[in-house]
């Protein structure tokens, strides 16, 4: 659907062939629940980052609300799924590469309220090691260069480990943007 939507259809097969798949239960406790740090009750939920695989589907399974999106201008906007069976399609880092752009890695985090224990889960597709990131030609011309590099992803993983990957405010920008941007 999401190839589709971009006209590369063609391509789903060889990037299916390059991607591993991991399923990932995940429990945000209520605060009630979670573990003491210096004498206070840390709330569960997970800092803003943005994902560096291909896509994410996110369920939530019990109709506990958290997960929250970066506007873009640094407004959290909260993510309320339309219906139990509803879910979400994150896209990370390595799709924007291989789009070229067309799609937003964006910046997400878990606010969860601590009232109740939220539980997800989430469907990642992760590109192979040696899988080389790269749009294809058709989402690439003479008037529009690719922003980007062609990368291992393996690569790009160890970049996110290293102190200037860490530091980075946009981690695939400043492993192989092609402009020095400034998001980098
Ligand atoms: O559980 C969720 O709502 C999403 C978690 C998430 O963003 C992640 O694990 O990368
Ligand atoms: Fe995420």
């Amino acid at each position: 659907m999401v190839l589709e939507s971009l006209g590369v259809a063609e391509h789903h097969e060889e990037l299916s062939a390059s991607t591993w798949y991991l399923l990932r239960f995940s429990k945000y406790g209520a605060v009630g629940d979670c573990e003491e740090e210096d004498g206070e009750r840390k709330k569960a939920g997970y800092m803003a980052h943005r994902d560096v695989n291909t896509l994410a589907i996110v369920c939530q399974l019990n109709g506990v609300d958290g997960l929250e999106v970066d506007s873009g201008d640094g407004e959290w906007i909260p993510a309320k799924p339309g219906s139990p069976t509803s879910y979400f399609v994150i896209a990370g880092d390595a799709f924007r590469a291989w789009s070229d752009g067309r799609a937003t890695a964006p910046l997400h985090r878990g606010n969860v309220d601590g009232e109740d224990t939220r539980y997800s889960v989430i469907l990642f597709s992760v590109p192979k090691d040696e899988a080389v990131i790269q749009a294809p030609a058709e989402l690439v011309d003479d008037r529009r260069p690719s922003l980007f590099r062609p990368f291992a992803f393996g690569g790009f993983l160890r970049f996110c480990v290293t102190e200037a990957g860490m530091k980075a405010k946009c981690k695939l920008s400043a492993y192989c943007g092609r402009a020095p941007a400034a998001e980098a």
